[in-house]
């Protein structure tokens, strides 16, 4: 590895012992291989090598899911590892979620709040809370721990620079249209800003709220969606989903048995079986492989350094989905 100042000779070391049995050397360097105590180090670096080349300055979308926000430390870990990535020469973009965080402070201000069809029944008085905790809270708080480790980080919401732009949805529920208050889907996305901020070499860190261009009204969007929606739209490589569970069970909550790779259409058979928060996950998977991002994971959050874990080395650690090969659908 090379100095910043591109050096190689100055930082050159004597001193050490050696391990193993291998042969060693004396200081002038002839007749043998020299092993530094922190030689696995070194291994460790250059067995992330094919995935760094794979990888570089690649857009990487990380939705971080409210769930796995579980503890000060897990937090701190994210943002080390999205950080990482940044300096390791790709472009990441966090999609935060919040749910917990949101049902909390409803909880507190006496409002009560339903999930249909894993979306949350969202009232104008609520919405005013869901913006926020998305926006002022969580979001802040995220900026936080990654500008930690130097100017990087910048907070936006859909509602900036037409970064969304939503409708109000409805959903399905056995036939039947549900109204599901001011809960929006996304009609268009304008990633402008956030590749500006990419080419910048900042790190976009996106809560997802977005304004209707029909009513004016601000709406809540559920953050795999927004994810999956934002990694179309900036041509992402890959999708990567941090929640609270290992990835996706294959018979969930009967058996844990994590289904580790699957095709889109192998998804698609697989999603009127899902329930709850992997219904919108899922569904952003199945979205993003089938319109240019090469691969949708899903993984768990509560492992500490799970993104560094997914993308550098060889044990996938969750559910990741690949699109059809060619010719199959
Ligand atoms: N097949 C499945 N595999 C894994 N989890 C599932 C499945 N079906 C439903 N779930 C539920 O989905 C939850 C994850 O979604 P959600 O609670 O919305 O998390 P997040 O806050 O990370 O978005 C899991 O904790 C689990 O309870
Ligand atoms: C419409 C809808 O359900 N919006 C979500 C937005 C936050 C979110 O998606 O957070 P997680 O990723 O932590 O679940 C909500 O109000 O909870």
């Amino acid at each position: 590895m090379t100095t910043d100042s591109g050096d190689t000779t100055a930082t050159t070391t004597t001193a050490t012992t050696t391990v193993g049995d291998a042969p060693t050397t004396d200081a002038s360097g002839t007749g043998g291989t020299r092993r530094h105590t922190a030689l696995p180090k070194a291994r460790t670096l250059v067995e992330a090598l094919p995935w760094l080349t794979r990888h570089h300055g690649k857009t990487v979308v990380v939705k971080f899911g409210g769930n796995a926000m579980v503890d000060e430390e897990l937090k701190a870990a994210f943002a080390q590892d999205v950080v990482f990535l940044r300096h390791a020469g790709l472009k990441p973009v966090v999609v935060h979620g919040g749910g917990p965080q949101i049902s909390r402070q409803l909880d507190r201000m006496g409002i009560t709040s339903e999930f249909k069809a894993g979306l949350r029944v969202t009232t104008p008085e609520a919405m005013d809370v869901v913006r926020m905790v998305l926006a002022g809270q969580v979001q802040r708080e995220l900026v936080g721990l990654l500008n930690q480790h130097g100017p990087l980080a910048v907070g936006l919401t859909g509602e900036d620079a037409h970064l969304m732009t939503a409708t109000k949805h409805y959903a399905d529920m056995d036939g039947e249209r549900v109204d599901l208050g001011r809960v929006g889907e996304i009609t268009a996305i304008d990633p402008g800003a956030v590749q500006a901020l990419l080419d910048d070499g900042r790190i976009p860190v996106i809560s997802s709220i977005a304004r209707s261009a029909d009513d004016g009204h601000v709406y809540n969007v559920n953050a795999d969606t927004a994810a999956a929606a934002l990694a179309v739209a900036l041509g992402a490589e890959t999708l990567m989903v941090l929640t609270d569970v290992e990835g996706l069970y294959e018979d969930w909550p009967h058996s844990d048995e994590v289904i580790s790779r699957l095709t889109a259409s192998e998804l698609e058979r697989l999603l009127p079986e899902l329930a709850s928060g992997m219904v919108p996950k899922m569904e952003g998977c199945l979205y993003a492989v089938r319109n240019g991002v090469t691969t949708a994971r899903v993984i768990d959050g509560r492992v500490q350094h799970s993104i560094l874990l997914e993308i550098f080395t060889d044990e996938g650690i969750g559910t990741m989905v690949v699109p059809d090969p060619e010719g199959q659908s």
